[in-house]
């Protein structure tokens, strides 16, 4: 038989007939379509070029890619070509649809171990041929990873495949932040040396688990957390006992993929020989045991979509809620992620430090209160959320400790930074590009000095938590904690942990602190609130002034000035005025200056040690297991002190604020009077005349 890209394929719209949707993408929608000269079924992505329109290069190399490509296990273009605005690109149609709809639609658990040996063996030889030929795929992931009627499966969607090559000195790494959150590799997400095809091999191994489990691991998290999962937990995994109905082979493999380090991972050709592949079957064995059943592709795409909508709809008042936020990045679709930045800001933004601070050792808790919140209808497809780091080893607590502090020492501004400096005050102090802010903050440490010592406990309290939480996590580490408690109630590691000059301290709370040093070093003592909008309104200026597209792809647009937030102006206050914020029209009394930040600094320091004493207070009750009620009402109170601090400077500000409308309001009175009195006066003159 004839395939079908041996076929001569029509380049005019007017001979295809377009059937339902079978898929939308964040980019296109996908349609069942007749080639009407030829009688052939095929599938038609469509394009918007002006929703598009900075991603041309992107579409013109996804389709060049798809043009090029010659293997039975990829996704192939039989031609493309524009109609009007959109971009047609017509492929073989892939009558069983994704793996990712597959699942949703009648595996929400995920498939069987030969089911999902076949699939991932058929993907390998398509990644092992990518990387042959200088191409990381970027995008691997169950949604890309299509079946036709008789269980052939093909690797799609190039939007964001990278030639290695394509530099021009044929480089072998890369430096763009691409790819979907939950497959991302670490180092992808760290931009700090490049990555290679080894990217794949992550995503390989995440596509696993999601094959294994109907879902990806931290799909239920908005993206920011993901890269702060990935980043700071220990890889996930099959887990040995929860996911008892798969090989030891099965796990293996997936450890091997989901390595840290991307030189410790394994080539795809290598993997191919793993022993696991051995109960892959030819592939009409899937054919028989997941497409056997199932309705049209159109239909399930359509019931899945309804299914979507009504979700939406049905928290569609609950939005504004963060988690319900969550939720909805979830319902958008595990393959749909929105992963724009402006949403990253946003969710950046949200995240307070307990959930960044806990994400590596509350997981499986936290998880379970997570779920605990899916509203029922999401239940209908159940998510069994099972991550081999949720219960860890003693070992990997410790190695994810190591991982933890390797990643965080080694997590570079880009990407999170960028998020935080966009929507807080802050940018990285660290960050060599931007001198007034390196500036302003030694000259912080210098007028400062007593709180580089309160920084260093701040560190040195936040390793302890970091470490005593790890640990907490080990039931026999807790078991041994009683025998090892030192006498100020703190494990001898602890305390060799006080001691140890290495900064074991999230690059979020680094951020934070570098915040709290930025508005001590405010030197006008403008309120923070209107910094923030400042800098807001200056970023969004900037933004759309030169913020120079570095990468963009439908859900992606990294721009040079979210890499680099130019924030410098508003790091300064004097630099306030340059572009017209509230602070130009403040005049600030010199001699008041110097008092100001230092009040500002005395305040933030108090705040800073009370939660301090607030973690260390946990810290000793987790030790000891106890929970007074004392501990909880200062707890309380403590807690309480901070906001109302804040509160009182917004209700001063608002009372501020009503009585100047209030003044403003009686002078416009005054001055219409004048004006009737005028106008009379007016009136008369001009009838005397
Ligand atoms: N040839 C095909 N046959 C059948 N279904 C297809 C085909 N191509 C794509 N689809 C379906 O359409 C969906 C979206 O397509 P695609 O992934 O190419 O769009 P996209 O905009 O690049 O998506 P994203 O970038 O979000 O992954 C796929 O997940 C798949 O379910």
């Amino acid at each position: 038989m004839e395939h079908p890209w041996e076929k001569k394929f029509p380049v005019n719209a007017k001979d295809y007939k377009l059937y339902e949707d079978i898929g939308e993408g964040v980019s296109a929608t996908v349609y069942r379509a007749l080639c009407v000269p030829l009688n052939e079924i095929v599938a038609i992505k469509v394009l918007d070029l002006e929703k598009c329109n900075n991603d041309l290069d992107g579409i013109r190399q996804e389709v060049q890619t798809m043009n090029l490509i010659s293997h039975p296990n990829l996704l192939k273009s039989l031609c493309s070509f524009t109609n009007g605005h959109n971009l047609w690109v017509v492929m073989p149609y892939m009558a069983g649809g994704s793996c990712m709809h597959i699942m949703k639609s009648a595996y929400p658990e995920g498939f069987d171990e030969p089911v999902i040996a076949t699939l991932l063996y058929e993907v390998l030889k398509a990644l092992a041929y990518l990387h042959e030929n200088g191409h990381i795929h970027r995008d691997v992931k169950a949604g890309n990873i299509l079946v036709d009627l008789n269980g052939a499966v093909r690797l799609a969607d190039f939007g964001v495949s990278a030639c290695m090559f394509d530099t021009g000195d044929r480089r072998r790494s890369r430096n763009t932040f691409v790819g979907t959150p939950c497959w991302m590799a670490p180092e992808v997400m760290q931009q700090l040396h490049g990555y290679d095809f080894k990217a794949d091999v992550w995503s390989f191994g995440i596509t696993a688990l999601e094959l294994a489990h109907g879902h990806a691991p931290f799909s239920k998290y908005p993206p920011i957390k993901v890269l702060l999962m990935t980043l700071q937990n220990a890889p996930p995994g099959l887990d040995y006992e929860r996911d008892r109905r798969f090989s030891k082979s099965f796990k293996e493999l997936v450890g091997t993929c989901l390595v840290k380090d991307p030189k410790k991972r394994p080539t795809s050709e290598k993997l191919m020989k793993h022993h696991f592949f051995k109960q892959a079957r030819a592939v009409n064995y899937l054919a028989r045991a997941i497409l056997d059943g199932l309705s049209p592709l159109g239909d399930r795409f359509r019931t899945l979509k309804a299914k979507e909508a009504a979700l939406l709809g049905q928290n569609k008042a609950l939005y504004e809620d963060k988690e319900q936020q969550s939720q909805k990045e979830y319902i958008r679709g595990i393959s749909e992620w929105n992963f724009n930045l402006e949403d990253l800001k946003r969710q950046a933004a949200m995240i307070q430090e307990d959930d960044i601070e806990c994400s590596e050792c509350n997981v499986s808790t936290k998880q379970e209160d997570w779920r605990d919140d899916l509203n029922p209808a999401e239940r209908l497809s159940p998510e069994r959320v099972t991550f081999s780091n949720s219960a860890p080893s003693k070992e990997d607590a410790f190695d994810g400790l190591h991982d933890l502090e390797t990643s965080l020492a080694s997590f570079p501004i880009k990407p999170l930074q960028a998020l935080k400096g966009c929507s807080d005050v802050g940018e990285d102090g660290q960050n060599a590009s931007n001198p007034i802010w390196n500036g302003s903050l030694s000259d912080s440490e210098e007028q400062f000095p007593a709180q580089s010592s309160s920084k260093e406990a701040v560190l040195h309290a936040d390793e302890l938590l970091m470490e005593s939480k790890l640990r907490a996590m080990d039931p026999k580490t807790n078991r041994d904690e009683g025998e090892h408690l030192g006498q100020n109630g703190l494990s001898h590691d602890a305390q060799s942990a006080k001691q140890r000059p290495k900064k074991l301290i999230s690059e979020c709370e680094r951020d934070d602190l570098q915040l709290r040093y930025k508005s001590e070093n405010n030197c006008c003592g403008q309120p923070l609130y209107w910094q923030k909008k400042d800098i807001d309104k200056f970023s969004n200026v900037e933004d759309a002034a030169d913020g120079a597209v570095i990468q963009r792809k439908g859900r992606f647009k990294v721009t040079s000035a979210d890499l680099y937030p130019k924030i410098q102006g508003s790091t300064n206050c004097l630099s306030g005025a340059v572009y017209g914020g509230p602070s130009s029209h403040t005049t600030p009394n010199p001699a008041m200056c110097p008092l100001l930040p230092s009040l500002h600094s005395i305040l933030q320091q108090n705040t800073m040690q009370k939660e301090e004493i607030i973690k260390l207070m946990k810290f000793v009750e987790q030790m000891t297991d106890t929970q007074s009620e004392s501990t909880e009402v200062i707890t309380n109170e403590l807690q309480a002190s901070p906001v109302s601090v804040r509160e009182r400077e917004l209700q001063s500000l608002a009372t501020h604020l009503q009585q100047s409308l209030g003044s403003l309001i009686e002078e416009l009175q005054k001055q219409r009077m004048r004006n009737a009195q005028l106008e009379k006066q007016i009136h008369s003159l001009a009838n005397q005349k």
